[in-house]
């Protein structure tokens, strides 16, 4: 790499740690840095980034100061520098955000942002920027109220998620904004833009002396501003006359924005319209700049002045556009909780997941989203059953599961919900079936204890599997078909599937190949998995998509982008494709002869005996 070639910098200011990683224009990940917030941050007394409640918190409330956040970019910039990262050769930047969060900047935040000195940290200068000095997390479930009230404004949760592509979650930041302006009218007046943590980072990097105060808070990413409950996500075309959703397409609903500003219990805060106007425009085209790094930047820490910023986008969003899915495909992630991605061209709104714009398409292109069940009882309940079961030990519970997997003879099954799930909603308890012969029957223990560990993961695997056949049918279609394998090939990501029996295990249940993504050797001498974060590299890949469409090239699709420089990157490093990897994906599992039939043949079954399950006590 020669001393001038450009780089990018992807950011990922998730719920524990603000990340960085640093690449060049061909997506190799060159470096990668992190401000942890308990670890570098004690004086905000965080853990797992969010503060203690104190004694006048609602129930459930989850928040962290936002100058924790301010802080650890101070932090981070420093860290870059004192690694010899080469800040002027980053000619853009593109940040990914925890999903949901709100932050609230006050009246003087524009003369803030716009008058600072290079000389002291943004600590130091911008505390009096926010007219809310925490931020509401994701993990918050404080809102309930709030949440009902969504739901029966526009005809109950189905409706909701049909128009907004989720129904009311008590994380989502149209509930969250309702409790503020109900709890803190004063401080609602006081607040001059609501941004989202994505927004919030995206116009920090901005922000400088002699810069304009119009437009230095920055708007809403589209796909971003699905996590809100406030977008109206449906095509116009379907919009009833009698309902309007403002100037913008997509455009904020009315309805819900009259709700969450309280416009008929005080309109002196100013209601829809002053909603409207605090959330600032929604950005369509994420491969579009926001404008150019600010001067606190280039003259703190010599960042080029032409450096390019393009919007912030959630974190979840991001981590998307770091595996440039194809149409049935899917990443899952098995971390604290267990995620699902899915890639669709149709908008499949359901109570059940949630719905979110595609964060990186061209304004001319045609429709693109995807979809995103977000599961509790994910590492956390596999951890208890091996705990419980299997010695405190993976390799028994491996071998358990190996065991004692579903075969054609008896049958069982077991839900472990350890905290009220999310899908199926509500469902909590231990619940075990099994079926010799007959009728399913509850039992309270298996025969085996050994059982737990097939059953745990066999449950999982069916409901991610259930769920994504009812995504890939797509909207129109009552019944689910589950003979028909709904994936082609699943990205495994996160903790666990570093388990290649729990990727195995998958691999059968899905009937498809379970694939990790590689990237070309240091030694240059073959592949190595890529172990980057992903979040903060496909905020990354978006922001050289960005810059690369600026230069004036030809328009690509940004997966089409992502996918030939990942070419180029392998032609460049004299890597040939073949065996077990193809375009820049390596095969880990393919399923085994036989085994996925067994699970074709039971999940019908299966899906009847989890609705029995969420009903029993
Ligand atoms: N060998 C293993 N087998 C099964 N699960 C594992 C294994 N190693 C780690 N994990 C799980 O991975 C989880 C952490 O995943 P990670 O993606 O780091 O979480 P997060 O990013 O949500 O904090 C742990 O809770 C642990 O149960
Ligand atoms: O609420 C959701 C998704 O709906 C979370 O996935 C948040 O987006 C936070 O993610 P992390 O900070 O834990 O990565």
């Amino acid at each position: 790499m020669s001393d001038s070639t450009p780089l990018f910098l992807g950011l990922d200011a998730s719920t524990q740690a603000l990340k960085a990683s640093l690449l060049d224009a061909d997506l190799n990940v060159l470096s990668e840095l992190e401000v942890r917030f308990d670890r570098d941050l004690p004086h905000y007394k965080t853990t797992g980034g969010v503060s203690e409640p104190t004694a006048s918190d609602d129930a459930g409330t989850v928040v962290a100061p936002v100058m924790l956040y301010v802080e650890s970019l101070d932090m981070l910039a420093d860290r870059m520098r004192a690694a010899s990262w080469p800040l002027s050769r980053i000619h853009a930047v593109s940040a990914a955000g925890q999903q949901h969060a709100s932050v609230y900047f006050s009246r003087a935040a524009p003369k803030i942002f716009t008058t600072l000195s290079t000389d002291k940290t943004l600590t130091e200068q911008v505390e009096m920027a926010f007219s809310r000095k925490v931020v509401p997390n994701w993990q918050d479930s404080s809102t309930v109220e709030a949440c009902k009230a969504f739901e029966a404004a526009v005809g109950g949760a189905a409706e909701l998620a049909k128009v907004t592509g989720s129904k009311a979650h008590t994380r989502f930041t149209g509930p969250q904004i309702y409790k503020f302006r109900t709890q803190e009218p004063e401080a609602y007046k006081d607040t001059e833009r609501i941004g989202l943590v994505s927004s919030f980072i995206t116009t920090m990097l901005c922000v400088g002396s002699g810069g304009d105060e119009a437009t230095v808070i920055k708007g809403i990413d589209e796909s971003d501003a699905c996590g809100m409950n406030l977008l109206d996500m449906r095509a116009a075309s379907s919009i009833p006359s009698t309902e309007s959703r403002g100037n913008l397409e997509p455009g904020w609903n009315q309805t819900l924005l009259a709700l969450a500003s309280g416009e008929s219990e005080d309109p002196s805060l100013g209601g829809a319209a002053e909603l409207e106007r605090k959330l600032g425009v929604i950005y369509r085209d994420a491969g579009s700049s926001v404008g150019t790094v600010g001067s606190w930047w280039t003259q703190r820490y010599a960042f080029h002045p032409d450096c390019q910023i393009f919007p912030g986008t959630g974190d979840n969003p991001a981590t998307f556009l770091a595996f440039s899915l194809a149409e049935r495909q899917a990443i899952i992630s098995l971390g604290t909780s267990d995620t699902v991605m899915v890639a669709t061209h149709q908008y499949v709104p359901d109570p059940d997941f949630h719905a979110f714009f595609h964060p990186a398409r061209l304004p001319s292109s045609g429709d693109a989203f995807f979809n995103m069940l977000v599961y509790k009882s994910g590492s956390l309940a596999r951890e208890w059953v091996r705990d419980q079961y299997c010695a405190a030990d993976w390799e028994r519970f491996n071998a358990d599961v190996e065991k004692f997997k579903l075969d054609g003879g008896d049958k069982r099954t077991g839900f472990y919900w350890l905290r009220p799930e999310i899908i199926p909603s509500g469902a909590s308890g231990v619940h075990r079936y099994t079926k010799a012969g007959g009728d399913w029957e509850k039992t309270g223990e298996f025969s085996d204890s050994g059982m737990n560990a097939s059953a745990i993961l066999e449950t999982q695997f069916l409901n991610y599997r259930y769920r994504s056949s009812s995504i890939v049918a797509g909207p129109s279609s009552s019944v689910v078909d589950t003979n028909t394998l709904p994936l082609e090939s699943i990205y495994a990501v996160g903790g666990a599937s570093s388990n290649s029996t729990i990727t195995q295990t998958m691999a059968d249940v899905f009937g498809c190949d379970i694939v990790k993504p590689v990237q070309p050797a240091d030694d240059g001498k073959g592949w190595s998995p890529a172990n980057y974060n992903f979040c903060s590299v496909g905020a990354a890949y978006k922001a050289v998509w960005g810059w690369s469409r600026a230069q004036g090239g030809e328009v690509q699709e940004f997966d089409d982008f992502v996918h030939a420089t990942k070419s180029k990157q392998a032609k460049k490093a004299g890597l040939g494709e073949g065996g077990e990897v193809e375009g820049g994906v390596q095969v880990i599992c393919r399923p085994r002869e036989g085994r996925t039939k067994v699970y074709t043949e039971v999940i019908g079954e299966w899906k009847q005996l989890e609705e029995r399950a969420q009903n029993e006590k």
